[in-house]
């Protein structure tokens, strides 16, 4: 299928999502990410959901790396097509921007070449490990900042697609994406 149509499809499936199963849901995935073999890494990067479009919430998930004494890294949109990344501490203020995303004031600014391990927001992703968001490229530039070796990890509610059939070269593939009911792993070339 062809980007925009998944955009359409996996959006209305998700609004169709209840509290409850959003809730359970992302408990499972957060569940399963403890079994992923990453936990020797440091630099952790995550993003907060945006609730009105029944993102994955990731608080379990943040727990997990806060209790295991992690850096935290989250982001912030810095201009129309870059992203900047804040060191979540006791101290870090939230405030929720115009388009729903909670973003931490400021903070210490982390370069994304430290960044160990990535938690990837996404619509919909393929049998490959391609995966689309909400089309302004924030997580295609950012990725391509980061170091080739960075753990990229996709989390979704829904199941892969066969394929996104108009991928393109700056698309940037995920290693794992994680599902409340199964972990992919993709190959990597
Ligand atoms: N929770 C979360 N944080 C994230 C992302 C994400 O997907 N989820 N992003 C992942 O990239 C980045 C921001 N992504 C954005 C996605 C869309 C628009 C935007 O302008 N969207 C619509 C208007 C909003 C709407 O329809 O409600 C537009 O095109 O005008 C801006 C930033 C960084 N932080
Ligand atoms: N590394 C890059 N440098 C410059 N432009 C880029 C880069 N990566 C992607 N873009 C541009 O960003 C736009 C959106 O890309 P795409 O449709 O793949 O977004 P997406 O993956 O759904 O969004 P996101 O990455 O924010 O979740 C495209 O016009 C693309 O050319």
């Amino acid at each position: 299928m062809l980007k925009k149509d998944l955009r359409i499809k996996y959006s209305r499936l998700r609004s169709s999502l209840t509290p409850s199963q959003l809730s359970s849901q992302s408990i499972a995935i957060a569940n399963s990410v403890l079994q992923l073999s990453i936990w020797n890494n440091s630099y952790f990067h995550i993003f907060l959901p945006i609730e009105q479009k029944a993102e994955i919430d990731t608080e379990g998930i943040i727990s997990i790396l806060l209790g295991l004494d992690k850096n935290v890294i989250v982001p912030k949109i810095k201009s129309s097509t870059e992203l900047e990344h804040f060191l979540l501490t006791d101290n870090t203020k939230f405030i929720t921007n115009s388009l729903n995303i909670p973003e931490p004031v400021d903070g210490i600014n982390i370069e994304p070449n430290k960044l160990d391990v990535v938690f990837i927001p996404l619509l919909a992703f393929d049998k490959a490990g391609n995966r689309i968001g909400y089309g302004k490229g924030y997580y295609d530039r950012f990725l391509n900042e980061c170091r080739q070796d960075v753990v990229k990890i996709g989390l979704s509610f829904f199941e892969a697609e066969n394929s996104i059939d108009d991928i393109d070269t700056t698309d940037i593939p995920l290693n794992f994406c994680v599902t409340p009911t199964k972990t992919y792993s993709f190959k990597t070339s």
